[in-house]
């Protein structure tokens, strides 16, 4: 690819001012690959994070515990189990597992605050702009 190209190429970054043109085609292709996992991987988090907002609605409704220690334990076991079989570090799959159940626990407690849970508020998706 040409210099002027891989400066207009998102996919580029700094390596475009120091790798070949037929490494940097190379690289290109499998950054491509990147960019649409990663937009995989928002879309899928962000349906993620729609159903617990829901199980975050129905626990302040129904005044349950925000966290669930017995469930997030067979949760963890299972995606071990299935990062394993993937050839994913296990361990990197419990950190990850565990970033997201933290920030899930985060919205419930929010939640929580809103004991009914009927309110207009507590039905709205997270509010991720006040939340931080
Ligand atoms: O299943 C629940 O009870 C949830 O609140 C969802 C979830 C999760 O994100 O998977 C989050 C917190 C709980 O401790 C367990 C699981």
């Amino acid at each position: 690819m040409s210099t002027e190209h891989a400066s207009s190429d998102p996919r580029a970054g700094d390596a475009a001012k120091y790798v070949d043109p037929e490494i940097m085609n190379e690289l290109l292709s499998m950054r491509g690959s990147i960019d649409n996992i990663d937009a995989a991987l928002v879309h899928l988090l962000a349906e993620r994070f729609k159903a617990t907002q829901r199980v975050g609605v129905l626990k302040a409704k129904h005044k349950l515990p925000p966290a669930d220690p017995g469930r997030e334990k067979a949760q963890i076991a299972r995606l071990k189990r299935l990062a394993a079989d993937a050839h994913l570090d296990p361990e990197f799959a419990e950190k990850f597992l565990n970033f997201i159940i933290e920030e899930v626990i985060r919205h419930h407690q929010a939640l929580s605050g809103d004991a009914d849970g009927d309110s207009p508020d507590a039905q709205a998706p997270f509010d991720w702009a006040s939340a931080k």
